[in-house]
């Protein structure tokens, strides 16, 4: 049984890449009274023993090559099981997509960042991905219903971007449908180290968004840099976001520094393109980073024969992806914004 090596190591990682899509369920309880139960490969909750106010959601690996997110969360999870790092919070952590960490690629078949929110369930298609989206909704659905109505509830989901980036780490705050920011949710943001955090304004089939939504959880896509393979993360450049994990997850409350607008750079979505085309392309290089701005009138994009121009000065690229699935967004372009009374 894995759970004597599991117990000694904590080496939930490795469990979870040498058993790519199934791990049979099992749990103990650590010295501290916190228990451990392994819901499924890559999925672990952990439960102190006292009482608890917090419902904390910690995921990475929804792309697989998206390594630094799981070593922080590697490295968490093992000083739980250690006893080193003592709960006051439950928390669920998920590494998303096994198979796709064991072969250091963004997916297996599917793109796992696009199948939630029930996306998973739609067309006639089957692939490891749609069953993955589908039990880790199952996860988080029951991790959030499993306790008494009104605990706050967050899920951060942990990821690294493709490209360099002007602003090295972002945060995606999913589409509220007209409820408010919540400053205190960008002091937490910025304690991690985040101090650029983009507004979306349509409903998306991402995991954030689904915590968000479904559950009124505070939930973000946290993009803490730029993809690089295991062994060659910088970890001191994560070590405040690690710190800030740890307190959100072992103290009672947290306090954070004083809110003040001058600390952020907010932006918000101006539009998404999306390819619709095989031949879609990009007149910048691979080497343009996240937030390039362009001035109005350049060109943005060619979607077959459709040709995107910026619209207003200063309209930034974000995740530029020519090779994204026809129908998928291939470019998201975001200007200024400035904190408002829609942030509380
Ligand atoms: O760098 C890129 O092109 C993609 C990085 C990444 O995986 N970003 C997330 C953002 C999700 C969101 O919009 O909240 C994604 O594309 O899934
Ligand atoms: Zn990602």
């Amino acid at each position: 049984m894995y759970l004597d090596n599991l117990k000694k190591t904590g080496d939930f990682l490795t469990l979870t890449r040498n058993n790519e899509f199934h791990l049979p369920a099992s749990s103990f309880t650590l010295a501290n009274g916190t228990l451990v139960e392994v819901l499924d490969t890559g999925v672990i909750q952990f439960t102190p023993s006292g009482p608890t106010t917090k419902d904390v959601v910690l995921s990475s690996a929804i792309h697989g090559n998206e390594t630094a997110p799981i070593e922080i969360c590697d490295q968490l999870i093992q000083s739980i099981i250690k006893g080193e790092l003592v709960l006051k919070q439950r928390v669920l952590f998920i590494y998303g997509n096994p198979k796709s960490i064991n072969i250091a690629k963004r997916f297996v078949e599917e793109n796992l960042n696009r199948l939630f929110n029930g996306e998973h369930a739609k067309g006639n298609i089957q692939n490891p991905e749609r069953v993955r989206a589908e039990k880790l909704e199952q996860y988080v659905t029951a991790f959030f219903s499993d306790v008494e109505e009104g605990r706050y509830r967050c899920h951060y989901d942990l990821h690294t971007a493709i490209r360099g980036s002007k602003n090295e780490k972002f945060a995606v705050y999913p589409y509220l449908h007209g409820k408010p920011w919540k400053k205190q949710q960008l002091q937490f943001l910025l304690s991690c180290g985040v101090n650029t955090v983009l507004t979306m304004r349509a409903a998306a089939t991402t995991f954030s968004y689904f915590s968000s939504f479904v559950f009124g959880a505070d939930a973000f896509t946290v993009e803490l840099g730029q993809v690089k393979p295991f062994g060659e993360n910088d970890m001191s450049r994560f070590a405040q976001t690690k710190a800030t994990l740890s307190a959100l997850i072992s103290q009672e409350r947290v306090e954070y520094k004083q809110f003040n607008a001058n600390d952020f750079e907010l932006f918000q979505v101006h539009r998404t393109i999306n390819r619709t085309q095989e031949l879609f392309t990009f007149p910048f290089p691979e080497s343009a980073v996240n937030f390039t701005g362009f001035n109005e009138g350049e060109l943005l994009a060619t979607d077959g024969e459709v040709e995107y121009f910026a619209e207003v000065d200063g309209e930034a690229i974000i995740f530029p992806n020519a090779n994204v699935a026809l129908g998928q967004r291939a470019l998201l372009t975001v200007i200024p914004m400035e904190v408002n009374d829609k942030f509380i």
